[in-house]
């Protein structure tokens, strides 16, 4: 950056003008005095790019800084940092990619590009010598990027447990609070416009899989990427489930789960993974409510840390976007930029099977002599030891509900076959991961 003359005011382009991006423009235009006290610097808006220039918007842009040309948006020498809240894929990747090239300093709320394809872009940005910030990935105005690169940068973080969407905290909310099946729940979503029109994304789990993959390799310093989370969505949980939960003072919730665990050779490895899971109801994460956010961290010197709050919508989301663009621009004038990627420590990604979890397991089994030892045998026959067991007799059959310690994943998989093929065993109604609980 040397030879970098201190400009007299920075100029934004905005790619994309939908829920997020209009939100931006918004606050850019009411905030600008503000900003520019902030920054010492005006930030003006250079341009904003958009599919159809006579689509509707949430915000007035001025014509003349409307257009559907995006990649020369980015390429023009006036335009200083770039805000892509366009999404997805392509063309976002290449359009921040030039935006670098050419000099510019990037935000972006792309989760899922940075999930993907994150080292291509922090690359670019270590090559340019231009920040590339994107607090506004991982739960929506929620700091916690900043927090975990920053905050705890002199601590070591050995834990994340996030509620990091919306849409399927609102869900499971409504299963618990009201006894509404899945079905039923979604629709409700899907009404209230927190799910989408299509909601495989936010149901079955691969936008918490992205957000994990984010936090996991902020947290342990490592590459991770959404190839590597293990991930189960929450489209199989049953009332029976959430039920079944209550009966054990616990909750449904879907996790995100980053952890260090011990690897091959004792080495220490990164195991990440996406799937619903029990929380007893003393847990912090067990009061997020409706279509909140939350993330726990553990560290060694620390201890343990919540940040909760709204982790979607366009508003929210552009607070995170805007508290970017105001760092970004300040290391602009400064001539510097930001800690880049940190992936010093590359650990490993442990395999879903070498993880350490505990199920909860609901077995329908003929009510008669011997089930109970011969279902205890299965368990200790795969090496998992049983923690409690609660029975509930009916007319001719018994509901044994095993909740085991933890255990690699590879062995609750084997017992629940295994439990499956007896034929004492009618149904194993619900197998569930629980959490939130330290052995
Ligand atoms: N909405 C949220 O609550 C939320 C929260 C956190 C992060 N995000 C992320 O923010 C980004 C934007 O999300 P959104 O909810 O605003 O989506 P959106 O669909 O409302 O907006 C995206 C906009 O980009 C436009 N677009 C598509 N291709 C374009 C192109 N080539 N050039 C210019 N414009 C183009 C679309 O027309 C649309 O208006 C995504 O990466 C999303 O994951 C959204
Ligand atoms: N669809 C996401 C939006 C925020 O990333 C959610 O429901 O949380
Ligand atoms: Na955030």
């Amino acid at each position: 950056m040397e030879g970098d003359k201190r400009p007299d005011k920075l100029r934004v382009a905005v790619l994309g003008c939908g829920s997020v991006g209009s939100q931006v423009v918004r606050l850019l235009q009411e905030q600008a005095g503000d900003l520019a006290a902030r920054v010492g610097v005006p930030v003006e808006l250079a341009g904003v790019a958009v599919r159809r220039l006579d689509a509707p918007r949430e915000v007035e842009v001025p014509a003349d800084l409307l257009t559907t040309d995006a990649v020369g948006l980015v390429s023009r020498d006036d335009v200083d940092l770039v805000v892509e809240v366009i999404g997805g894929i392509e063309p976002a990747r290449s359009l921040i990619l030039t935006a670098l090239e050419n000099g510019a300093s990037v935000v972006s709320a792309n989760k899922a590009l940075l999930a993907e394809d994150g080292p291509t872009l922090f690359e670019a940005a270590e090559k340019a010598g231009r920040d590339l910030y994107y607090e506004a990935a991982v739960a929506g105005a929620i700091p916690i990027l900043r927090p975990l690169r920053e905050s705890l940068a002199g601590d070591r973080v050995t834990r994340v447990l996030g509620i990091v969407n919306g849409t399927t905290n609102f869900i499971l909310d409504k299963m618990d609070t009201s006894g509404a099946g899945f079905t039923e729940a979604l629709e409700e979503a899907q009404e209230l416009g927190y799910a989408e029109a299509d909601p495989t994304a936010d149901v079955e789990g691969f936008d918490a899989a992205a957000k994990a993959a984010i936090l996991a390799s902020l947290a342990f310093h490592s590459r991770v990427t959404a190839s590597d989370v293990y991930r189960e969505g929450i489209s199989e949980v049953t009332a029976a489930d959430v039920q079944s939960a209550r009966d054990m003072g616990a909750v449904v919730k879907l996790l995100a789960i980053c952890e260090l665990r011990e690897g091959e050779g004792g080495e220490e490895a990164v195991a990440v993974r996406v799937h619903p899971a029990m929380i007893p109801r003393s847990h912090p994460l067990a009061s997020v409510r409706e279509a909140y956010n939350a993330v726990f961290v553990e560290s060694e010197a620390a201890g343990q840390l919540m940040f909760y709050g709204p982790g979607a919508g366009g508003s929210p989301t552009a607070s995170a976007v805007l508290g970017d663009l105001v760092t970004v621009a300040r290391n602009r004038l400064a001539g510097t930029r930001g800690a880049g990627e940190s992936a010093y420590a590359d650990r490993a990604v442990l395999p879903m099977g070498e993880t350490r979890t505990r199920y909860h397991v609901a077995i329908d089994v003929d009510d008669r002599a011997g089930v109970l030892a011969a279902v205890a045998t299965a368990f200790a026959e795969h090496g998992v030891s049983i923690q409690t067991v609660r029975q509930e007799g009916r007319d001719d059959d018994a509901q044994l509900v095993v909740v085991s310690h933890e255990s690699t994943d590879a062995q609750l998989s084997a017992t629940v076959a295994h439990l499956r093929d007896m034929e004492i065993v009618r149904e194993v109604t619900s197998i569930m991961r629980v959490e939130g609980e330290h052995e």
